[in-house]
């Protein structure tokens, strides 16, 4: 039976990890740089979770200097199966009040300074992500998250914007016009990577603020962010624990969504003529297929 290694990237507010079985610190080395920090290790029953907070220890890493590449990489490294992203959000709409959970299901990616791919220069692939997100994680992240008694939403649409400075009001109500629900400055390039690594990928976006569009709440701010966060990393920490113990009840089979598959007909470039170094960086990430 394959069992569930669950990799979480902690996001604002979301530092640590605790009630881990045999806990551990690993210091992981990626061909793509330096990651965010050592990863947190351990078990909760039959499932191992490896825990990596996305802006570093002490929070040193806005969202443009995170090493996306490097933080997949090394959860792919770690043996991960899956990975379970934490984010703050702000919310664009007025169903989504600060504190309630959001159970993403698409992005729109408006970050520019970031490296988004493994691929490029001497091995080109392009993989689909029509479905970024893997409905069977967010699922069961979504029966966790309801069962902490956490006010939960399924599905919605969150928009990545470069940061660190938050939106303008027209900005925000732009990206209200074209439908979006949440937004923040992280799930993007890190859903793409996922991708690109084969592993699953869900989001659980924790609203703490009304951004800057609404006309009776205050505009987002560090401190108010910090708040919500403050009152509600428990419920974030509890869904975690909670995910964890039922994933090691079940078995886990590759998913319907072909995500564990999906290099298998992504890369463009034939073997003769890819970069021996490129390759070579690729062990972890595109290893299976290469
Ligand atoms: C402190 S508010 C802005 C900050 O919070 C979110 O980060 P994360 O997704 O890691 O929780 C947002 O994307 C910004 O990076
Ligand atoms: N309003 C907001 N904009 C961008 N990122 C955020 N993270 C939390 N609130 C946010």
């Amino acid at each position: 039976m394959t069992k569930w290694t669950l990799g979480v990237l902690g996001g604002s507010g979301l530092y640590e990890i605790d009630g881990l079985e045999n806990a551990r610190e690993e210091h992981i080395v990626s061909p793509w740089g330096v990651p965010s920090g050592n990863v947190m290790r351990g078990n909760i029953g039959d499932v191992e979770l490896v825990f990596l907070p996305r802006h570093g220890k002490g929070h040193r890493l806005s969202p443009t200097h995170v090493n996306y590449r490097a933080n997949i990489d090394v959860l792919k490294r770690a043996g991960c199966t899956d990975i379970l992203s934490i984010s703050a959000v702000g919310s664009l709409q007025q169903q989504y009040a600060p504190g309630e959970f959001v159970f993403i299901d698409q992005f729109i990616d408006r970050s520019f300074a970031r490296e988004k791919s493994f691929f490029g220069e001497g091995c080109v692939a392009h993989v689909s992500m029509a479905h970024p997100i893997c409905e069977r994680l967010s699922g069961l992240a979504l029966e966790a998250g309801k069962s902490v008694g956490a006010t939960c939403h399924k599905g919605g649409t969150y928009l990545v914007m470069e940061g660190p400075q938050f939106s303008t009001y027209a900005e925000s109500q732009l990206y209200r016009s074209w439908g979006c629900d949440v937004i923040g400055m992280t799930n993007m390039p890190e859903a793409k990577l996922a991708r690109e690594a084969e592993l699953p990928y869900a989001t659980v976006a924790m609203v703490t603020d009304y951004d800057c569009w609404h006309e009776e709440e205050d505009d987002v701010s560090v401190e108010n962010v910090l708040k919500i966060m403050s009152q509600n990393s428990a419920y974030a920490k509890e869904l975690i624990k909670t995910l964890a113990a039922r994933l090691g009840t079940m078995p886990r089979e590759n998913g319907t969504q072909g995500i564990e598959t999906c290099l298998d007909f992504a890369i463009m470039t034939p073997p003769e003529v890819r970069d021996p170094e490129l390759m070579a960086k690729l062990d972890a990430i595109a290893g299976r297929v290469l």
